[in-house]
């Protein structure tokens, strides 16, 4: 077969609620994920002795097993049975790195999409999913992508539909010396908010209900105001970071945002605006101000989709 394109989208976190503590050391969460058009393509092609490789525009991303593209291929490889396949891959990136976007993750998901096209393999949805979500929480919602509400880890998914209309957008802001792990976010959160984490799984399931009817779903439905964003995650991560502090600021001065918030663990900024033009706009008129203190930005719609395989 020849040479497939997927591509993968970066996602923002409109609503990021940290419930409790679970289990198996993750935390319960109820959130609203939303893929944008920022996007990184992966290029596929068939390897003729049975390896797995992997080459990448920026030089400082591992292209190992540590890759969360290698690791997905190996794990569709292994599932499948099949352990002669094999496949060349070349990842152009231009979703920033530990950026709070999700650009592993999506890049995993589009792995599994695409190889499984161009391998012939028959996985079914729900067996794609299942993969994604041992590889990790948020790979599940890159699958769909779109709007979509996020529990449990980050796995156990509910459809939004889309809205009617032009799609939102958003100026999205990250200043490319600054980074933030995600374990080391949550691991911040446990410590300065774990003593009012809930433990009851009914109060856990009245928080999913209220987000369900939140106010939030109506403004992205178009019929009522968007309210301000939640974040947990912002509150521990905010203190701690300058890029994240500066960055809100900046993106404050825009003329009418929707909302400004972090997205996941950080550190990237965002301001939802109501359409693609606002969003340019107000890239243009902070320009000045970003290149003084360093932030890198992009105007971006939201995007109804998750990874897409190019036609
Ligand atoms: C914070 C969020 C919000 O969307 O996104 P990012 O900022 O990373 O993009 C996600 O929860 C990140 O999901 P993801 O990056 O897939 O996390 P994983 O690889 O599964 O887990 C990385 C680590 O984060 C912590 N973790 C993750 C998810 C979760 N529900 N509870 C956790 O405590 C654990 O310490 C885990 O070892
Ligand atoms: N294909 C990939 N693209 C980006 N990061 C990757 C990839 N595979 C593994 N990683 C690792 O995952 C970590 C988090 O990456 P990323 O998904 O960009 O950020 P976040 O989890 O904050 O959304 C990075 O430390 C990076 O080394």
């Amino acid at each position: 077969m020849a040479e497939l394109t997927v591509c993968a989208p970066a996602k923002i976190n409109l609503h990021l609620e940290v419930l409790g503590l679970r289990a198996d050391g993750f935390h319960e969460l109820a959130m609203v994920m939303q893929s944008i058009e920022l996007v990184d393509a992966l290029h596929l092609a068939p390897s003729a002795d049975g390896t797995i490789s992997l080459r990448c525009d920026r030089p400082d991303l591992p292209v190992d097993g540590s890759n969360l593209i290698v690791r997905a291929a190996t794990m569709l490889r292994e599932r499948s049975g099949l352990p002669e396949l094999g496949a060349h891959i070349r990842l152009e990136k231009r979703i920033p790195v530990g950026a709070g976007l999700a650009g592993g993750s999506s890049d995993g998901a589009a792995a599994l999409v695409g190889l499984q096209a161009l391998w012939g393999l028959r996985f079914s949805h729900p067996e794609l999913l299942a993969m994604a979500a041992e590889l990790g929480s948020d790979m599940p919602f890159c699958l769909d992508g779109g709007t979509q509400l996020c529990f449990g880890r980050g796995e156990v998914l509910e459809k939004v539909p889309p809205a009617e209309g032009d799609p939102l957008a958003v100026l999205l802001l990250k200043h490319p010396a600054s980074s933030v792990s995600t374990p080391w976010a949550y691991g911040r959160c446990r410590e300065l908010r774990g003593h009012a984490y809930l433990r009851d799984p009914h109060a856990f399931a009245q928080r999913r209900e209220a987000l369900r009817r939140s106010p939030l779903l109506a403004g992205l439905a178009g019929t009522a105001a968007m309210p301000p964003v939640r974040n947990d995650l912002q509150e521990v991560v905010e203190p701690e970071v300058a890029s994240v502090r500066e960055g809100l600021e900046l993106l404050r001065r825009s003329d009418r945002p929707l909302a400004v918030a972090m997205s996941g663990s950080g550190p990237s900024l965002f301001a939802v605006f109501p359409d693609l033009d606002c969003a340019q706009a107000a890239q243009a008129a902070l320009a000045a101000a970003c290149t003084a203190a360093g932030f890198e930005s992009w105007a971006c719609a939201f995007r109804p989709r998750g990874v897409s395989l190019e036609p």
